[in-house]
């Protein structure tokens, strides 16, 4: 074990974790359970019997931060999540425990929109359908017999949550000659696109929807049966923010029943498992939460990371806070 460099408990790990700890190991001293045979808590306990052992943690999107995990680390003073999501970490405890939180900040904003706006094409335009389509069609002297997909130029785009990954999906689609509407938390003065406060009134006046907001309890199944029942027959939802977003029930349902046109998903409720009906959904597009990373993202993502860990080994300010020292 390396004795001089600062302890990073590794949780998750994140997807990152393996190009990260290539290329930063010689600055950080990694404790990854995942190597050992013990239970967390038990790793946990072996490595914090004195009060500087763990100071600081690296996690990534689907690896909660509990108070049960904080309980078990008196001196952690830092958590860096890969993630531009926060809603696995307690954020409040962590504030009132006078620990920071520093996350992706904007580095992944521009794959995320790329995502969200290729899941769209390819359910709509059933770029998976046809894929399969030729490569299963044995005789190709046959009847071209491949159902068509939707226009995506010129339709109707409700965009929920219009942070940096929003705003980029939009600025993507304004090519598209699309007409961007959004729903979020409160109208923003310096943008012109039409605001919606109620999401099914947004639904209602939009072809297609594209959720990417942040997830807490106001925002949990913000996407219900109201909204997909709005959204319609002929309607499209791509979904590049958090699972719980919508009430995976509903959607299923709905996808089951006709009652919308088709999703494009990232994300699922209960990840990493995905619900098997919509494996044998033609109108479905499926991605395995990967729309943040690209080889070049993943070492952005690494540098912005050391970076915060650095900064705070040095007693200086994180570069991508969520929550700064007091
Ligand atoms: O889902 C990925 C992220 O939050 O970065």
């Amino acid at each position: 074990m390396a004795k001089n460099l600062p302890n990073v408990l590794v949780l998750g790990p994140p997807t990152c974790f393996s190009t990260f700890e290539s290329l930063y190991s010689h600055k950080f001293n990694f404790l990854n359970p995942k190597t050992s045979n013990l239970p967390l808590q038990q790793f946990i306990l072996t490595h914090r019997h004195n009060p500087s052992t763990i100071p600081a943690i690296l996690c990534g999107a689907v690896c909660s931060i509990t108070v049960d995990i904080l309980d078990l680390l008196p001196s952690l003073r830092l958590v860096v999540t890969s993630s531009v999501g926060t809603d696995h970490i307690d954020l409040h405890e962590c504030r009132r425990r006078g620990i920071q939180v520093a996350g992706a900040g904007g580095v992944l904003s521009e794959d995320v929109a790329d995502a969200a706006v290729a899941l769209l094409i390819a359910v709509m335009r059933k770029m998976t359908v046809a894929d399969r389509y030729v490569r299963t069609r044995r005789d190709h002297s046959g009847p071209w017999d491949f159902s068509l997909g939707y226009k995506l130029s010129g339709k109707r785009v409700g965009i929920v949550g219009l942070g940096s990954i929003g705003m980029g999906v939009a600025k993507r689609l304004e090519s598209f000659d699309c007409i961007i509407l959004y729903h979020s938390k409160h109208k923003k003065s310096s943008i012109s696109y039409p605001f919606y406060s109620n999401v099914v009134d947004l639904a209602t006046s939009s072809d297609a929807l594209v959720v990417c907001c942040a997830l807490n309890n106001e925002t949990r199944h913000i996407i219900n049966r109201e909204v997909l029942l709005a959204l319609g027959k002929k309607g499209f939802i791509v979904n590049v923010g958090r699972g719980s977003l919508i009430d995976e029930k509903q959607l299923i349902k709905c996808l089951m029943d006709g009652e919308i046109g088709g999703a494009g998903l990232d994300v699922f409720e209960n990840e990493p498992r995905v619900p098997k009906d919509l494996f044998a959904m033609d109108n479905v597009v499926l991605s395995p939460h990967s729309a943040s990373l690209t080889a070049e993202s993943t070492l952005s993502l690494c540098e912005l990371v050391a970076g915060n860990f650095e900064a705070f080994f040095l007693n200086k300010p994180l570069i991508s806070p969520v929550i700064l020292a007091e």
